[in-house]
Formats: C-alpha cells, structure tokens, sequence
C-alpha cells in the first residue's frame, strides 16, 4: 500500500498529484481542472500541465485556472533542432519525464498528447530506469547536487482515446470511425482511457463507453458527442488510478459520498 495521504503533522490530508500532457485545445484537461477537489476527483490537484505544442489553448486554460496551474512547454523539433546531431527523439522524451517528475506526480493522464512516448519514457516513470545526469557546466548529475528524480512507486500514466479497444489506434481515430461506421464496415465507436504502454493504444482499457452514432449525421454532432462521454471518463478514469497508488482513507470516502 502507497504512503497514505494524511500528513502525520495536524492529520490533514495531501492533495493527489497530477501531470496533465496535452497538445491541443485541452477541453478534457478542462474536465480535469473542472473536477479538482469535488467528490469526481477528491482531494487532488493538477501540479502540472506540460503541452508539445505552443500554441496548445490547454495551455491557456491551465494559467487562468483558479488558481492558475503551472505549465511547461517543449516541443520535439525545437529540442532536436536547437541540438542538432546530439539529441534524439528518445532523449526529448527523457526531458518531457525530468519535467514531469520534478512536479512529483502520483499520476499522469494524456489528454490529448498526440506524441507516442518512447518505452525508455515509461521506464522511467516506472522507476525502472534512472534519467540521465542534467547536462551541465563542469560536474555532472548527482555530484552537482542535482536532485534525484526517481520515483519511489511507478507511476500510472493513463490516455483518453475516442476509440474502442483494438478499434483505430493512433492519431485521428474520430474521423476514421466515422467514415468507417458512414461506410458500413463497423457497428459501434467509442472512446476509452486506457493505460499506457509502449505499443500505442493497446494498454490496459480501465473505461470504456460506447458512443451511439447514427448513419448520416454530421460528423460535428457525433463528434460532440462523442467527447460530452470523454469529459466524464477521463475524470472516472484519473480517480481510479489516483485511489490505486494514494488511496483516501475510508472515513474520507464515505465522506465524500455524503
Ligand atoms: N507509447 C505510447 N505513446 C502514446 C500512447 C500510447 O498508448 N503509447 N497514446 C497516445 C495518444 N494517441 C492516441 O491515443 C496518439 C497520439 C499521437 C500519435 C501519433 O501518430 N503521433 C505522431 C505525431 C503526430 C503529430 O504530431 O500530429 C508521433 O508521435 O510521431 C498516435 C497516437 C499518446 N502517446
Ligand atoms: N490518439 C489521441 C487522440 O486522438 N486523442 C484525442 O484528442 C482529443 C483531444 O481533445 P482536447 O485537447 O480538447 O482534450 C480528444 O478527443 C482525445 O480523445
């Protein structure tokens, strides 16, 4: 069992946290910050919102939250450009997790984070594999006192995915799934959040919902649908692995449920 929330000082308790990564206008980040602190996602807060892309409106919707949330920037080509011929993809997403990590997370989700993330990412969130010494001038790493990052109980990183288990892996599954039902060739979509691993879009379903879709309707009005559904699991989702690795105790559930 995790190290238990409570603060051992005044019995308080400890907010949960969670790294959001995003790429674009973050509407499910939205239904996470929305969900901060009520009985959807008690006792939590976004410590973090890390976006590819600059001119991710998520991003925008972090800093004038209330409080504002903390961001990061860094996007894949500025990094291999600005080190060019010494960094690679794998090394960009060593630096996407010392950013992540230095935010303490008990959690991740990507909620919309169109950037498929190395296994070495995920070794490392699952301190599995330690990150690389900071480069810097003269001692490197741990002589320079830099801190250690590795976390002391792997971390869950969970997705949101507008598609059903095994059903349009990868980017634009929402336009696939639609011209694919408008074709014929399927009888259901949906959306799911599932855990992350190496091979995209096949970890561990942990919500998945149907979204009712009609032949000849606009791909606006599934659309919306299908992300009203988003909203809702992605904060189911989040609190399920949140109660896995920094469970409430019992007397604050049943609070909750009040
Ligand atoms: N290793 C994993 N990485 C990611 C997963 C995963 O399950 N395993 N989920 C994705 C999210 N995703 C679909 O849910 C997804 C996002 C992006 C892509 C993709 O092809 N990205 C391209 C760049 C596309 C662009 O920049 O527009 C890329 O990374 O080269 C596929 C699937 C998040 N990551
Ligand atoms: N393969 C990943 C993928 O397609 N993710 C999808 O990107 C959208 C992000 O919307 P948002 O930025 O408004 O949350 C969501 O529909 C999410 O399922």
């Amino acid at each position: 069992m995790s190290p238990t929330v409570i603060n051992s000082s005044d019995g308080s308790i400890r907010p949960r946290r969670l790294v959001v990564l995003i790429s674009g206008s973050g509407t499910n980040l939205q239904a996470l910050i929305d969900a901060q602190n009520t009985p959807a996602l008690p006792h939590t807060s976004i410590v973090l919102v890390l976006s590819n892309r600059k001119a991710a409106h998520g991003l925008t919707r972090a800093s004038s939250a209330n409080p504002p949330i903390p961001t990061a920037y860094l996007g894949l080509q500025p990094y291999l450009r600005q080190n060019a011929g010494k960094k690679t993809r794998e090394d960009y997403d060593l630096e996407i997790a010392r950013i992540v990590l230095g935010a303490r997370p008990d959690a991740i989700v990507l909620a919309g984070w169109m950037h498929i993330v190395s296994e070495a990412f995920l070794e490392v969130l699952q301190g599995a594999r330690a990150l690389p010494p900071r480069e810097r001038e003269g001692k490197e790493g741990q002589e320079n006192g830099e801190e250690d990052l590795t976390p002391l109980h792997p971390i869950p990183v969970i997705n949101i995915h507008p598609a059903l288990p095994g059903q349009f892996d990868g980017a634009n599954a929402i336009q696939r799934g639609y011209d694919a039902f408008q074709r014929g060739e399927v009888d259901k979509l949906g959306v799911m959040v599932h855990r992350v691993v190496a091979e995209v879009d096949r970890g561990e379903p942990l919500i998945v919902r149907e979204v009712p879709i009609e032949r000849g309707e606009p791909i606006e009005t599934y659309e919306q649908r299908l992300h009203e559904v988003e909203w809702e699991i992605i904060v189911q989702a989040t609190t399920r692995v949140l109660d896995e690795v920094k469970p409430l105790p019992q007397e604050v559930v049943e609070k909750n449920i009040e």
